[in-house]
């Protein structure tokens, strides 16, 4: 859809993913044959989208990612207050939001932008709380609930067999606590200590997952950090990257996901009630932007994770009616759950030349796109930042060049000379 552009000069404008002019993210501006810049290109946010972001390695995906979310957090105060931003952090890379890019000051300047930093909350897990702030990084602690996990979950996160008799044992006292409403580590090594059914030799193999599990420091009696993750207006970054094993990665997120998912069913409920002139219904929490990089190991094409249900289930086929955003993002679309790209209504490709990635992505092509796949992405050259956008909403594929980051990117390769 075309619009007129107000931000300095008024220039013609695309909106992209819907018709409504009043909250858009910039993108860039369209990138013409001859790699001249066309119109400017924006996001109609206003309603939910599924947005997947692909490229190989250096070519800008995580920079993409971030440019979403620093328009996010420049919306005006009045909309921004009704959107969250939650970021899973797998590289450790987005904490650098919060300072000005004063890298790239010149291509900033070419495109008549400012840099600046954005104000945002980094979690870590409460154990590594201590080896940020030796680094002299301000982080707030986050941890799950233990009584959250089924003993199944436990299972699958100390990779035993829910059938094997360590397994039986967990799933039995798990099972018996979850009565309680919050339990400790504590509580349940006293239970598997005092279980008659069991050889003493699958109690301590119990004893010694479970202490390990203390270990990772992310697991305690009381959730912390959950609730303060998502206010109004605010970016959450979430960085996971000091958690080694992929399988308690997994159960983060996907605790993440499953309370922002039901705090949403709830809020929407409210806001059906307010509409209906309830006035004494609290709001709730605001709509809310996942963003996931590294996707695939969260949502691998075979097999599942700990995380594979709510996000495929609950946030990516069911997401828009209780207001929820996704963007995943990954290097190979050909290791990524197939629905991802199904479901997604929004496709952000950047370079790719490997044959099994292209294929994926052609399978999923769009009655409205007239060429494929590897003849566009052919079209797109090996420009940094350049990207090819597929929309289901306008029914249209674009190229485009996005727009600098106006804060500093974390994600540089290293260089020995800087
Ligand atoms: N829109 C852009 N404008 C200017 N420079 C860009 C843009 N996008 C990417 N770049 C440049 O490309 C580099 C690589 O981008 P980025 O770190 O996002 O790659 P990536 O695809 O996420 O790589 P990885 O998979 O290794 O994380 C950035 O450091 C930046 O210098």
């Amino acid at each position: 859809m075309e619009g007129s552009f107000t931000a300095g000069v008024s220039k013609q404008q695309y909106i992209l993913g819907g018709n409504c002019e009043d909250v858009l993210l910039y993108m860039g501006r369209y990138l013409a044959r001859d790699r001249s810049s066309g119109s400017h290109v924006s996001l109609d946010v206003n309603h939910p989208h599924a947005i997947f972001i692909a490229g190989k390695r250096g070519y800008g995906k995580s920079y993409t990612m971030a440019i979403l979310m620093e328009e996010l957090m420049m919306l005006p105060v009045h909309i921004k207050d009704n959107v969250s931003s939650v970021v899973i952090d797998t590289m450790g890379i987005f904490w650098t939001l919060s300072k000005g890019n004063e890298i790239q000051t010149s291509v900033i300047d070419e495109w008549e932008l400012v840099s600046r930093g954005f104000d945002v909350d980094i979690f870590v897990p409460a154990g590594s709380q201590r080896s940020y702030e030796e680094r002299h990084i301000v982080v707030k602690p986050l941890s799950i609930p233990i009584s959250q996990m089924s003993g199944y979950e436990w299972c699958k996160l100390f990779g035993m067999e829910a059938v094997s008799p360590p397994g039986v044992l967990i799933i039995r006292i798990i099972d018996v606590l979850k009565k309680n409403r919050a339990f400790s580590f504590e509580d349940i090594l006293d239970l598997v200590m005092e279980d008659e059914r069991s050889e003493i030799t699958t109690k301590g193999a119990v004893e010694n997952h479970f202490r390990t599990a203390m270990a990772w420091g992310i697991f305690a009696e009381k959730s912390e950090g959950i609730e303060d993750m998502v206010k109004g207006g605010s970016t959450s970054v979430i960085d996971v990257s000091t958690i080694r094993n992929e399988a308690v990665r997994s159960a983060l997120v996907s605790s993440i996901a499953r309370n922002i998912y039901h705090l949403r069913l709830e809020a929407r409920r409210s806001y059906e009630r307010i509409m209906m002139g309830d006035k004494d219904v609290e709001k709730g929490i605001p709509m809310v932007w996942l963003f996931i990089d590294e996707a695939q190991q969260f949502l691998p094409s075979q097999g599942n994770t700990l995380a594979s249900d709510i996000l495929l289930n609950e946030w990516l086929k069911q997401g828009r009616q209780p207001g929820l955003s996704l963007v995943l993002a990954t290097q190979r679309p050909s290791s990524i759950h197939p629905d991802v790209l199904s479901q997604s209504d929004i496709v952000i490709c950047h370079r790719l030349t490997s044959q099994d990635d292209i294929r994926v992505l052609e399978s999923v092509r769009p009655t409205y796109m007239e060429e494929n796949f590897g003849d566009s992405l052919m079209k797109m050259g090996s420009e940094k930042g350049a990207a090819f956008v597929v929309d289901d909403n306008t029914e249209a594929a674009h190229l485009i060049r996005m727009r600098p980051r106006l804060s500093w990117h974390g994600g540089d390769d290293p260089a020995i000379i800087s």
